[in-house]
């Protein structure tokens, strides 16, 4: 079976991906929605792409590319920690701090503002498609005197030398990925956490109190929302649908429940997977 994944070589998605499927191919794409077509258009069996970072919050392209431009199931999700690394060409190592660019994806840009902000006060930073692209980068051009943020592996797989550690402004720093697939997958041999359940919501419109309906829809069978995301609909301004996590495994009774008050309701409602939930200590 192949796994499709945000590369190149050395991504934090590659990390996530290895711990759960070790035993597998893998095939890295340059872009998330490069990567997501490969597993709707079956170039590959899984696909694995980040969706939630502790410290930012979402990855919004993946959402919206999940729920505007393609069909596919979530079929489990991975959370590992996060360590962000400064790191350079080593022939520039003694003259780090007179870099003249930092690159990474911009979501670990967002993690170490502060760090970039105290310490590179002036210096650009520039956000490309993700942490490895960036190490590839900046060991493709030794001579431009730039940095990137970046995982440990990423460092030794590009050959750079990691000058700061742990640059990430908050301690707690988790990402959660999605696995994608049009197939059932056997995960007994990995230990999960739990399962959840995501839905995509549309509310009708002019309605008065509708989210607050939606909500009570849950609340009043003590469902446990995880995470509760309004995305746009890109119909209009303030048109907005919502994506919510529910901490539990799809039953015969309270989310079917639920998903027929909420259509009763006149909102649209579409199950985007109910899944196992992997959390990985890198450690
Ligand atoms: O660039 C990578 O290494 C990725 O796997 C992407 C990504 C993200 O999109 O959030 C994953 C984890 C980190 O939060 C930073 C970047």
């Amino acid at each position: 079976m192949k796994v499709g994944y945000l590369g190149p070589k050395a991504t934090f998605t590659e990390l996530a991906v290895k711990r759960v499927f070790p035993e597998l191919e893998f095939e890295p794409y340059r872009t998330i929605p490069e990567c997501i077509d490969a597993v709707v258009e079956k170039q590959v069996e899984l696909a694995v792409v980040p969706v939630e970072n502790a410290l930012e919050g979402s990855v919004n392209i993946t959402l919206d590319y999940l729920t505007h431009e393609v069909e596919i199931p979530i079929i489990g999700e991975i959370t590992i920690p996060i360590r962000q690394h400064l790191m350079v060409h080593p022939s520039n190592k003694e003259d780090w701090q007179n870099v003249s660019k930092v690159y990474s994806h911009s979501h670990a840009i967002a993690q170490c503002h502060k760090f970039l902000h105290t310490q590179f006060k002036g210096i650009p930073f520039e956000s490309v498609s993700s942490t490895a692209a960036a190490a590839q980068m900046v060991m493709d051009q030794p001579e431009m005197k730039t940095a990137a943020i970046a995982n440990e592996l990423a460092a030794n797989e590009y050959g750079l030398t990691i000058v700061q550690r742990d640059i990430h402004d908050f301690d707690y720093n988790h990402t959660r990925f999605l696995i994608l697939s049009g197939q059932k997958v056997d995960f007994l041999s990995v230990s999960s956490r739990g399962y959840k359940t995501t839905l995509m919501i549309t509310l009708p419109s002019n309605h008065p109190g509708a989210l607050h309906q939606v909500l009570s829809a849950f609340a009043w069978r003590k469902l446990n929302m995880s995470k509760i995301e309004s995305r746009p609909m890109k119909t209009g301004i303030g048109n907005y649908f919502f994506i919510i996590d529910l901490e539990m495994e799809l039953d015969d009774v309270l989310i079917p429940g639920t998903i027929a008050e909420l259509e009763a309701l006149g909102c649209g409602v579409k199950l985007l997977g109910s899944y196992p939930s992997f959390i990985v200590d890198l450690n």
